[in-house]
């Protein structure tokens, strides 16, 4: 049987990589091909680039009643076809297929009616000086900028980057991840049935290396929104350092998660069990250090870990699963590792630890068992390193101040969450500690309106709202003299 053949969106039309190479591309629950990956090449990305340009006159002047009008109707038509595009993220990742409609697809649609509207409210500042002058700010798009999304939340990411670009009049190069190209190119499909003028958005598939860094260093790109491992936020940065390109760099986590005594028990073990866990623990905000006040460690680490055992593991594609698969061999491998070091590393498995093996059509699959490991201390690389996977571990503390330090002992910065009904003491906690999303009793709660991004090695910039639709615009600021 033939393998289907995912195809690069470029000026309007879908199109075959030029030398014609392709990567496989394999569905993690089964370990096998299943479609291949155009692995572009320069001149691909070179009519991508082309196509963007000649289309940002036109589209920048668009009027932003029309923008939102097309967005809207691609906003409509990922709700149509939701289920194709849940099962086709549940396959080309390895999620279960109820998360990707619920979350992933949900949520895809919502990033793009969200800058839809936003596009049609933005408005900007006039600063007036008493009797002597008014400035007013302009704020312009870009021209052709460029998103490159991760394949832990495909669609999702990839939407939240082009939405805001494409709602402020740029033009875009979206590159998604070699590792979950699929619901893109389902994507660009529904933005041709949309009505998406030709070269506005450009979809071009391939790796880091073939594109992703050309992309980052072209000349015509003047603006880079970036979500994925640190280290590749730091080639970024450093390839463009001379180039003077606005960078949004939204980049690795290792979250604290701090359990008061006095947090509402049952709820918050759930909930902790759920940031730690959803999509397999790759989410940069899931909760992987996972603190808790001495008084209530034992019981709480308790029924953690009763909570975990019972999530149901499974295909993907059953709408009761609610752990999949990892989304690639090389990745389990890398979390199996992981898993490895901390034993030596002196740390005790109180559930999880190895891969699973499963039985019929996932029996080839990359599925590793949820695991939390005990008695490390903060230094240790577990609990220093992002595995970005299916790993948490339990740490006691004793006093509010010591669990501040303890979330602030991190290289990253992205995000924790907070439990505990002293709201006098979350408001305090969230001011202290280093990160730039505080949840309190809640964790991915989100209201696209508030910025997201984070401190130290998470990253650099924020996206979300007004920030994304300043981050696409140059602001020009005009000063006129009353009566000179
Ligand atoms: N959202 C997050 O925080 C994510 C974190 N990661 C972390 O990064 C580790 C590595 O995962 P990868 O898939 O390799 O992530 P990555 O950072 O390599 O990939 C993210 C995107 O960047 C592209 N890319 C890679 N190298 C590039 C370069 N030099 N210039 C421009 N674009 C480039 C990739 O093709 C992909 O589209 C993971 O194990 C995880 O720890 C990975 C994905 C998402
Ligand atoms: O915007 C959100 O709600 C979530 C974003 C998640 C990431 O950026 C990630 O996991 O990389």
């Amino acid at each position: 049987m033939s393998l289907k053949k995912i195809q690069n969106y470029i000026n309007g039309v879908l199109t075959d990589p030029i030398d014609g190479h392709y990567l496989d591309n394999h569905e993690p629950a089964t370990g096998l091909v299943y479609a291949l990956t155009p692995e572009s090449n320069e001149q691909d990305l070179k009519l991508a680039v082309d196509a963007a340009e000649q289309a940002f006159p036109a589209w920048s002047n668009t009027p932003a009643e029309h923008k939102a009008k097309v967005l809207n109707r691609l906003a409509d038509l990922i709700e149509v076809h939701q289920n194709d595009l849940a099962k086709a993220e549940a396959i080309d990742n390895g999620k279960p297929i109820t998360l990707a409609k619920n979350v992933d697809i949900y949520r895809a649609a919502a990033n793009i009616r969200f800058f839809a509207q936003a596009c049609t409210q933005y408005s900007s500042e006039s600063h007036s000086m008493e009797n002597v002058a008014i400035n007013y700010t302009l704020r312009d798009p870009l021209g052709v900028v460029a998103c490159i999304s991760p394949w832990n939340l495909p669609l999702y990411l990839f939407t939240w980057k082009i939405a805001p670009a494409l709602a402020t009049g740029n033009t875009v190069v979206a590159k998604p991840s070699e590792i979950t190209p699929m619901s893109a190119y389902l994507f660009a499909k529904l933005c041709i049935e949309a009505g998406l003028p030709a070269g506005v958005l450009n979809i071009i598939h391939g790796t880091g290396q073939s594109i992703g860094a050309p992309l980052t260093i072209h000349p015509k790109i003047k603006a880079i929104s970036f979500t994925g491992g640190s280290n590749t936020g730091t080639s970024i940065k450093q390839a463009t350092a001379n180039q003077h390109k606005k960078l949004s760099l939204e980049l690795g986590g290792k979250n604290p998660t701090l359990v008061f005594a006095d947090c509402d028990f049952e709820r918050t073990v759930k909930e902790v069990a759920r940031a730690a866990f959803a999509n397999q623990g790759q989410i940069c905000l899931c909760g992987s250090r996972i603190y808790i006040e001495r008084s209530i460690y034992q019981r709480f680490t308790q029924a953690l870990v009763a909570e975990v055992n019972q999530l149901t593991i499974g295909d993907p594609l059953l709408a009761e699963t609610q752990f999949g698969a990892l989304v690639s061999q090389p990745h389990m491998e890398k979390v199996l590792g992981y898993i490895e070091l901390a034993q030596q590393e002196g740390g005790q498995l109180l559930t999880g630890g190895s891969q699973l093996e499963m039985q019929g059509r996932c029996a080839g699959g990359y599925f590793v068992q949820p695991t939390i490991v005990a008695g490390l201390s903060n230094s240790c690389r577990t609990n220093q390193e992002e595995i970005f996977g299916p790993v948490c571990t339990v740490q006691a503390f004793d006093t509010d101040d010591q669990a501040v330090s303890m979330a602030n002992d991190s290289a990253y910065g992205l995000a924790c969450s907070i439990w505990s009904q002293d709201i006098s003491r979350c408001h305090r906690l969230a001011k202290k500690v280093n990160c730039g999303i505080v949840w309190v009793n809640c964790w991915l709660l989100r209201d696209l309106r508030t910025p997201f991004g984070g401190m130290k090695a998470s990253g650099s910039g924020r996206e979300g709202g007004l920030e994304a639709m300043r981050f696409f615009t140059e602001p020009k600021n005009v000063c006129i003299q009353f009566n000179p």
